[in-house]
């Protein structure tokens, strides 16, 4: 099995100044989580609602970071979001709930998911509220929305690119009901939502080079359909009835501490795995299949940039969100130049090829910098490094272990 070293958080460039917060909010929540767990809900009634878990031994400590914490804090009133997570166990969701459990509260962040979290799972605040929540369950939904007083719904919940293409029906439901839901559950309770897009919103007919945010999208993938019906739904709800909903098009994002859940730019992760276990790597794309790339550091904190930032700030709901763009072939270079020169790359592209064809090369970016003082951190060489010398740590030294490489993804089986 992988060895993911326990209790990781982001890494960050800052350090996050904790500032203790009001005993009278301290008491609200506490007792919010207390009811939560003595409730019928949390103890599995007879509507056949599945228990909540929930820590109530958590303090409701407010840690806020330094940088953007001042500004953020005015805009909600002085006081931290509750903020629930849908998805959370997934490989964005546990670096995002590390963090904003460190910005806003471990008792603040409710993670939640239809899996268990297992041992070894990079969570840093262990302690803090999980509840199980299946993103088609409304009532569910809204029991939590409601049970925990939240205000920020972030909803990570998701079949990405190549699972969505082996399970159409099922990714119909989970993307295109569990958006819904949430959605109209923003309307109700006047919640902030944000809802991550993707570049997969994108289609063959897209201008490939430097994509604008407003251009011809015709994706021709369930997952990038989904997508695009989440993006004009969101634009059509706060039009119409004011919800704070906001979108970052994501690109392929890159870690170390979490696996990639079913997606196209996943070979971007295997490889090193597959670098670092066996020296070789059966890439599913060709060599020069350029696609946007991100380190997920700055995709946690160019979101809690846009979830944080002031409404007049923005001029528009979804925002193109860039760092890099980079091939196969370049990945290999760089990983033989500086790491392993005898790594052997191999190209032995399945169905994941045509996803990637349909893809934008790179985005333009710049209205989410100009509007929301967006800015990535990790170019590809700052990217490569921090994934090589990341997955190396987690590898005992020793003679190399073929079991480990298979246990590496889903995606290899897509
Ligand atoms: N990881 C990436 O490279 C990119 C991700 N995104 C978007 O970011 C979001 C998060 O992506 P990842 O963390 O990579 O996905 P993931 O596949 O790693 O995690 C998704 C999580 O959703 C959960 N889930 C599935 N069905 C559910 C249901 N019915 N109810 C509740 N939870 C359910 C899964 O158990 C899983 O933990 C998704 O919306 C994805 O489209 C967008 C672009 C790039
Ligand atoms: C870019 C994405 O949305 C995701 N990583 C996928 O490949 O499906």
């Amino acid at each position: 099995m992988l060895r993911f070293a326990s209790r990781l958080a982001l890494p960050t460039r800052r350090q996050p100044s904790a500032i203790l917060y009001l005993a009278a909010q301290h008491r609200a929540l506490t007792t919010s989580l207390s009811h939560v767990a003595s409730s019928p809900f949390a103890k599995g009634s007879a509507t056949r609602t599945p228990a909540a878990t929930v820590s109530t031994a958590t303090p409701v400590v407010s840690a806020r970071n330094a940088s953007t914490g001042a500004q953020a804090l005015q805009s909600l009133s002085q006081r931290p979001p509750r903020v629930l997570v849908t998805g959370s166990l997934g490989q964005l969701g546990l670096a995002l709930v590390n963090e904003m459990r460190t910005r806003y509260g471990v008792g603040n962040v409710v993670a939640s998911d239809i899996r268990k979290p297992t041992a070894g799972l990079p969570i840093a605040h262990p302690e803090g509220p999980f509840v199980y929540a299946d993103v088609m369950n409304y009532p569910l939904l809204e029991r939590i929305i409601v049970d925990f007083q939240i205000d920020w719904v972030v909803h990570y919940s998701a079949m990405l690119s190549a699972v969505a293409e082996k399970e159409p029906a099922r990714a119909l439901n989970v993307n295109i009901t569990g958006f819904q839901n949430v959605l109209e559950l923003s309307r109700i309770h006047k919640l902030r939502l944000f809802c991550p897009s993707t570049i997969g919103a994108f289609g063959p007919q897209t201008p490939k080079i430097n994509t604008p945010d407003l251009t011809i999208m015709n994706p021709n993938t369930i997952y990038g359909i989904t997508k695009v019906h989440m993006e004009l739904l969101g634009e059509y709800y706060h039009e119409k009835f004011g919800v704070d909903f906001r979108s970052a098009r994501y690109p392929g994002i890159l870690s170390v501490d979490t696996m990639p859940g079913g997606g196209t730019t996943d070979y971007a992760i295997d490889i090193f795995h597959h670098a670092l276990q066996t020296n070789s790597y059966n890439c599913f794309l060709k060599p020069e299949t350029r696609l946007p790339m991100m380190y997920i550091s700055d995709c946690i904190e160019g979101t809690l940039q846009l979830m944080e930032a002031p409404v007049e700030k923005l001029t528009q709901r979804v925002y193109n969100m860039a760092a890099d763009s980079f091939t196969p072939a370049e990945l290999d270079v760089a990983i033989r130049e500086h790491y392993a020169p005898d790594f052997q790359m191999n190209y032995v592209p399945d169905s994941r090829q045509a996803i990637a064809d349909s893809w934008p090369a790179s985005l333009d970016d710049s209205l989410a910098r100009r509007d929301w003082g967006w800015k990535p951190q990790y170019d590809t060489a700052a990217m490569v490094h921090k994934m090589w010398t990341g997955i190396a740590a987690q590898y005992t030294p020793g003679p190399t272990k073929l079991e480990d490489a298979s246990e590496l993804t889903k995606v290899t089986q897509a």
